[in-house]
């Protein structure tokens, strides 16, 4: 039986000051530090060896993950990483205080930016500093893959080709695979390994440094989900 393992990194610093993030390189803050060595502790005690683990390019993730295999011991596995997996893109919302921004426009609207499937936020110009096109790490991608906004429905129009062409083969050939990602992008993936509709993924939330564990056969078909705490 194999365990794919997704894990949301720990608290950044922007969850803590309450400002959206998306693909803001913004670090984790203490508590974050704190969630990511918890996570891997949990990892360690359920006894899991990765053989592989995939990461986004933003550091809150990417520093998740180095925690977390440290403290397993674990800091051979190969690590790839992708834009692919980063946050969902804020797009103009990126930087503003959330409870700021639902005061200026309301609670249902900033819900809706935030949680419709569909309707993404305002989208930021070419020209504003926080659009990726700016930003040298992703000098290689192609200006229609740049976005200057994202909702959960086009993140996951990002990160399913991504799990088919990379992941899957890995998570074919591997025991256990880890993924330290981010709140957005993991419930893409959720969507996708629980077949949720729609509708269904609207409700769903995933904690900060919390593993959770899909069990999968070899065909990749789900047989168990649960959080590692509910088990260790
Ligand atoms: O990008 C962000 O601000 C958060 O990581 C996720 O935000 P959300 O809870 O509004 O989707």
């Amino acid at each position: 039986m194999k365990k794919l393992v997704l894990l949301r990194h720990g608290q950044s610093q922007w969850n803590l000051e309450n400002r959206f993030t998306g693909w803001y390189d913004v670090d984790l803050s203490e508590q974050g530090r704190t969630e990511a060595a918890g996570a891997g502790q949990l990892m360690r005690a359920a006894g899991i060896r990765f053989d592989a683990a995939f990461t986004s390019v933003l550091k809150r993730a990417i520093r998740t993950l180095w925690m977390s295999l440290d403290e397993m011991d674990q800091m051979y596995v190969p690590i790839t990483n992708s834009w692919r997996l980063n946050e969902r893109h804020y797009g103009a919302l990126t930087g503003l205080n959330k409870a700021e921004t639902a005061k200026k426009y309301g609670d249902d609207q900033v819900h809706v930016w935030r949680r419709s499937f569909s309707t993404p936020p305002p989208a930021l110009s070419e020209e504003d500093e926080r659009h990726p096109r700016h930003d040298q790490r992703y000098r290689n991608l192609r200006p229609d893959q740049l976005p200057g906004t994202e909702s959960l429905e086009t993140t996951l129009q990002r990160v399913l080709p991504y799990w088919e062409s990379d992941m899957v083969p890995v998570v074919n050939e591997s025991e256990n695979v880890l993924v330290a990602a981010h709140g957005n992008s993991l419930r893409a993936l959720v969507k996708h390994l629980r077949g949720l509709d729609d509708e269904a993924i609207i409700g769903v939330e995933i904690p900060t440094g919390d593993p959770l564990v899909f069990e999968l056969d070899d065909t990749l078909a789900v047989t168990d989900s649960y959080y590692l705490r509910e088990r260790v």
